[in-house]
């Protein structure tokens, strides 16, 4: 669990400024407007931060949040905490409508796609009648509770700061949680986590809404702080501004969103009031300025100025190793299990004209392993790619304990109890070893979005963490759990993808070169785990090239070449089989 006490620290800091004798109420309107940009940049360190989805567009969402409130308080006299859940809705539902046609895209057609409906939004509210066209609506009642109204800046400041400190909570309980570490693993790519079970589509669509949301809530606080609305501030010009702040404070950090906005908003506020007078009134100079400083600013720290802060803290927190005698329950196994866990029959993947598996056959039996060798761009990969549901085979048919896999996700394959590394290692480089090995063990947990801000998802993530740990413990690295897991060695990395596997409690294990980039002690380690792992029940179906650890570990070995199934049988076979000396193996000796 992460260290409240700089959240406490902070807040008191927040509530004590305006009590400061002599504190110039310029100052704390400045404060006001930190405030809310930094509620739009939190909601886009998720988005585009974390969830890696760029979003310029984000200024719309503003927008739908102030007109929500001042259409229904300033028109229809509707009280403005009533409209608080309004607003959010509207800017929620926004996104759902928006997500849908936005989160499918990749590439730069996504960011292009935000900036097209920011643009296209800001055009609907300065052209809509009800929404007062480009002059807006004024009138906007002001914040209040019993007598206490919230007319000045010094007032609204508290509303500001508590929704502040109170979103970046709740971001920071989400992201600590299975459904942030969901989250956090969209950045890499969705193919692993899908392997584990995330549905990558739902989790882009959740931190679209939340974004949103957070953006619709600064927006209903505008309209209320400056008691008018119009279309100006919701437009691409802001959306790109908010990227910008996002971008500055530290993309990936909530804390970033904050500090990025009193950056931006300060130097704006700076280069506003004392550029003009230095040059003698030249007009929109301060853009030009503003610009480049804040380009200089991210060629400083190019991840953000958060992380180039906390870097150079001198004390670090602390990182608690997870109880590891909570236990999660395991697979249930069925006692007359048929022997043969894995069937792969006809299976062909052609690539156009490229046939990567052609119409291979072979099986797994329970408590084996068998290896799957053979030359590069023999089909080894697609056949691992086939049997996990990332690629659906051209013809032929893969079943797992009898049942027809057909052309079930990977999601639905992970269920089975079939888990897997990958050739080309795909852990989240900033997130521990501990929360990418836990990301193993999403369909193990249940808890959601809402239970996990809330911190009622404590009890369900402490037997994640804990299965976690005990499994980066039995591959032995245990010493590395709370290090990134972009700072281990390759071949530790790979290690690292195989406790991710296990904690899915696999009946059977796909690891492809798991013993690349190991050395000698470590290779023997790996085989003596795997060994141990098939002792107790486990099958392992691997691919690998150093055949001095297959040939000592496997059971059988099936050899493609060019996609085709060329021999299948033990070692001492495989070893002296001409084909396979011909094709592969004398080429590897
Ligand atoms: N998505 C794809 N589109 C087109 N061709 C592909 C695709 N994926 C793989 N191939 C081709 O299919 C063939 C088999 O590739 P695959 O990666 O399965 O081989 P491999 O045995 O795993 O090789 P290596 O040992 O080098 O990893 C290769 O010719 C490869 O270029």
């Amino acid at each position: 669990m992460r260290e409240r006490w700089p959240l406490i620290v902070f807040a008191v800091i927040v509530a004590a400024i305006p009590f400061i004798p002599g504190m110039p109420p310029f100052w704390i309107v400045l404060l006001d407007n930190i405030g809310l940009s930094a509620l739009v940049a939190m909601g886009l360190v998720l988005l585009t931060g974390v969830g890696g989805l760029t979003s310029f567009g984000q200024a719309a969402f503003v927008g739908f949040g102030a007109y929500t409130t001042a259409v229904l308080s300033a028109n229809y006299g509707v009280s403005p905490w009533l409209t608080l859940p309004l607003s959010l809705l509207v800017s929620g539902l926004a996104a759902v409508l928006l997500g849908l046609v936005t989160v499918r895209l990749s590439g730069h057609y996504l960011p292009l796609g935000t900036l097209a409906w920011g643009l296209g939004l800001f055009y609907l509210f300065s052209k809509l009648a009800f929404l007062g066209r480009n002059d807006g609506i004024s009138g906007i009642p002001p914040l209040s509770i019993g007598s206490l109204r919230m007319l000045d800046p010094g007032t609204i400041y508290f509303a500001i700061w508590a929704a502040v400190l109170v979103s970046a909570l709740l971001t920071m309980n989400l992201l600590d949680s299975r459904t942030g570490r969901a989250i956090r693993a969209l950045r890499r790519g969705h193919i692993a986590a899908e392997a584990f079970g995330v549905y990558s589509p739902r989790a882009k669509m959740l931190v679209f809404i939340y974004a949103a949301v957070l953006a619709g809530l600064s927006g209903w606080l505008y309209a209320h702080f400056t008691r008018a609305v119009n279309p100006t501030p919701f437009g691409a010009q802001a959306g790109i501004e908010y990227l910008f702040v996002a971008v500055v404070g530290g993309a990936g950090y909530v804390w970033g969103g904050v500090l990025g906005a009193a950056i931006v908003v300060i130097l704006k506020e700076v280069l506003q009031s004392y550029l003009p007078l230095l040059l003698h009134g030249e007009g929109q100079l301060e853009t030009i300025v503003f610009g480049i400083l804040l380009v200089t600013l991210l060629q400083l720290a190019p991840t953000g100025l958060w992380p180039w802060l906390t870097a150079r803290l001198p004390f670090k927190p602390v990182a608690k190793k997870p109880d590891t005698t909570i236990k999660l329950p395991a697979r249930i196994r069925a006692a007359s299990a048929p022997s043969v866990l894995l069937q792969v029959d006809n299976a062909r993947k052609q690539f156009g004209g490229v046939v990567a598996v052609n119409n291979v056959s072979f099986d797994v039996q329970a408590r084996e392993i068998v290896a799957l060798i053979g030359p590069n761009g023999a089909g080894k990969s697609t056949t691992f790619n086939l049997i996990t549901g990332v690629l659906p085979p051209t013809s032929g048919n893969i079943s797992v304990l009898g049942k027809a896999v057909g052309n079930a996700p990977p999601q639905d394959v992970v269920k089975l109890g079939i888990s897997r590394t990958f050739q080309h290692v795909k852990l989240v480089p900033d997130m521990t070893v501990l929360e990418n090995v836990a990301i193993g063990a999403h369909l193990r947990g249940h808890s959601g979005a809402i239970s996990s801000m809330f911190r009622l998802d404590r009890a369900d993530e402490a037997k994640l963490l804990a299965e976690a740990a005990r499994q980066i413990e039995r591959v032995g690295l245990g010493d590395q759990m709370h290090q990134f897991a972009g700072s281990l060695s390759l071949g530790q990395q790979r290690i690292v993808e195989i406790a991710r596997a296990l904690c899915v409690d696999p009946m059977l294990l796909l690891l492809d070169e798991p013993a690349a980039g190991l050395r000698h002690m470590e290779k023997q380690r790996l085989g003596a785990l795997l060994r141990e792992l098939r002792a107790g029940g486990m099958s392992v179906l691997l691919v690998e090239h150093d055949m001095g650890f297959v040939m000592d570990l496997a059971d059988r070995i099936v050899v493609l070449d060019f996609g085709t199934k060329i021999a299948e049988g033990t070692p001492a076979a495989i070893k002296t089989n001409p084909e396979v000396i011909k094709a592969y193996l004398g080429a590897t000796a």
